[in-house]
Formats: structure tokens, sequence, C-alpha cells
């Protein structure tokens, strides 16, 4: 996709982010640069999102020190949908630390779409990563606890504390998305058959259901990167979620398969980790900075959101964040 970046002032790299009053101004400027964009379409593989708002649009940055910089639909809430998977996999390594997610999920790119079950074939049965469909899957299952109820009542908790606040399921999503998740039944049954999940995958898609279905909105979906940001530390409540270890394994699986089959044009061009979700929030992590969230229902073909893309590319140059930017240091050349 073309993230419309030509023309974007390219800030240089440093170690911080401007001051507060330029990051407001920036953010709004963003808003309106990626407003102009009407392509996508909306979600309509799973019947309750097909009604999304295709106008909708909101976009957050939330610094490490709390700072907030918002403009749009900020407070509209939708299902968090595949961004819950970077959390999930966050608190999984939190939970028995990252050997065994790296032994059955794995973290390389599948290079296929995000519900591919030809991936899972082409690869002996492996689910690749825990940003597709299959590896999300296989991350839920691993998830320790005493039964489904137990191992959903864990993943509720940790996505709320990375949130800072209790979130809720949207019923009709989640009764939208049961009723018709046929191919991520497929998947898990195929993954039971490969000994990837041990756990009842009828049980396992209706745990992972439930996750997508969480309702947020910008915010707290900039609130969520802004704690992987801050190395594992929500920066609104203060409390530790994760170590910063699992923080960063985090982030490093985001940037190599967060926006699908995508992720290396993403890297490319903006320079973050990041993390997608169909109904169209986008999640991006300025490590030591700041988490960036947009929510704007309108897909490309891979299944991101297009407005969420050029917004948050456009803040990437404007800001000075991408992480392959090398601040310049003082030389001793200049010294002389
Ligand atoms: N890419 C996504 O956001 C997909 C999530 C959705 N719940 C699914 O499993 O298909």
């Amino acid at each position: 996709m073309d993230l419309d970046v030509t023309g974007v002032p390219q800030l240089a790299a440093t170690g911080t982010l401007p001051p507060a009053a330029t990051c407001t101004d920036l953010v709004a400027d963003a808003y309106a640069h990626a407003l102009r964009h009407r392509e996508g379409s909306v979600a309509d593989y799973i019947p309750a999102l097909a009604s999304a708002d295709p106008d909708a649009f909101g976009l957050s940055v939330i610094e490490v020190d709390g700072g907030v910089h918002e403009r749009g639909d900020t407070r509209q809430r939708f299902s968090i949908q595949s961004i819950s998977k970077a959390f999930v996999y966050a608190l999984l390594c939190e939970a028995v630390g990252h050997e065994q997610a790296l032994a059955v999920v794995g973290v390389n790119n599948s290079g296929l779409a995000f519900n591919s079950v030809v991936a899972i074939e082409l690869n002996d049965g492996h689910p690749m990563n825990p940003m597709v469909n299959a590896g999300a899957l296989a991350t839920t299952a691993l998830v320790p606890a005493a039964d489904a109820a137990e191992r959903w009542s864990i993943i509720h908790d940790g996505l709320s504390r990375f949130a800072g606040r209790e979130l809720s399921v949207d019923e009709a999503v989640y009764r939208s998305e049961t009723q018709t998740n046929h191919r991520n039944a497929a998947i898990a049954q195929l993954l039971t058959s490969y000994g990837r999940i041990r756990e009842d995958p009828a049980e396992v898609v209706d745990v992972y259901t439930r996750q997508c279905s969480l309702l947020v909105d910008a915010h707290d979906l900039a609130v969520m990167a802004a704690t992987l940001a801050d190395g594992g530390v929500n920066p609104v409540t203060g409390a530790r979620v994760v170590t910063a270890d699992v923080a960063r394994d985090t982030l490093a699986v985001m940037a190599a398969s967060g926006l699908y089959e995508n992720s290396g044009e993403w890297l490319f061009e903006v320079g973050l980790p990041g993390k997608s979700g169909v109904a169209g929030g986008l999640v991006s992590v300025a490590p030591g900075k700041a988490g960036i969230a947009a929510y704007a229902p309108p897909l490309d073909a891979a299944g991101n959101s297009v407005r969420g893309q050029i917004a948050t590319a456009y803040l990437s140059r404007a800001l000075g964040l991408n992480i392959f930017a090398s601040a310049p240091s003082p030389s001793w050349k200049d010294a002389r």
C-alpha cells in the first residue's frame, strides 16, 4: 500500500520526542493528512463488523511520561481483534518465559495471509508466529490455566491491565464471530493434529474469539502500546504489567509480523513495531517514547487500516520515530 509519505517533513532522529505542543500539532497534521484517504473497505467476513462506520477515525499518541495527544474519534469503541494477539503473547511470555512460545509458536513471518491454512501445511504444522491466527490460537492455548474459564479470566485481566481499565466483551461481535469462524475452528483442529495445541481446540477457539471481541477505543490502545514503549510499565496507572524483557520480545515479534504479509514494507517505510486488527485498530510502538493508536475501519487487502497506516507513517517521519534512524552522536571529526 502507498503510505503517502512523500513530502512529509522528516525530523532527524533523537532519543526523545519533540516538545508536547509540537507533538499535539503534528498529531493534528497527521490526522488531516490521512483524512483525505478514502481507499479500503470495512471487513465483512465477521458479519457484525460490516456495520462499522467507514468514516470513523481517531488518532491517539500517549507518551511514556503519560502525555496525551489526540484527534478525532478516540473514544469510539470497537473490537480489538488481532491486536489482542500481541498482548496475549506478552502475557504468555510473562507467565512461562519465551522459550516455550519460541519452540511451539515461533517468530518467523509466514509471508501469507493472517488466516492462512496453507501456511500451516507448508511449514509441517508449524504455526510460524503469534501474530497470525494459527500462532495466536497456539499462544492462547499455552496460557497456563486449570481450564478454559480460568484461561479466559487470566487473559481478560491481563489485557485490562495493559489498558489500565477493565475491558468488556462486545457480545454481538463475539456471537457473530462464534457463528461464522469455521476457518479458525479448522486451524485449531489442524494444529491439534500436529500436536501444537494440546487443549480442547473448540475451547481454545472460544477463548481466542472472546479476546478478539474485547471492546477498546484508540485511547485504550495507545495506553496499551505505551505500556510496551515504557518497558512493560503502564504509564497511566504506574503498574508493571510485564517485564522489560517481555516487552522487548513482544516488540520484536510485532516488528516481524504485526502487519501480516505487509510487515516488511511497514518496517521499511515506518520503522516501528505495529499490530493491526480487522475492526480497524492499529497500534505502533516507539520504544522509550510513546504508543500510537489509530482507529479507522476501511482496510487494505492485507487487513490493515488504511488511514491508520497513513497517519502512523506520517507521525513516524514527523516525530523522528523510525527505530532504524540513528541519532547523530557528537563526532570527533566535528570537534577538530
Ligand atoms: N486480523 C484480525 O484482526 C483477525 C481477527 C479475527 N478475530 C479472526 O480470527 O479472524
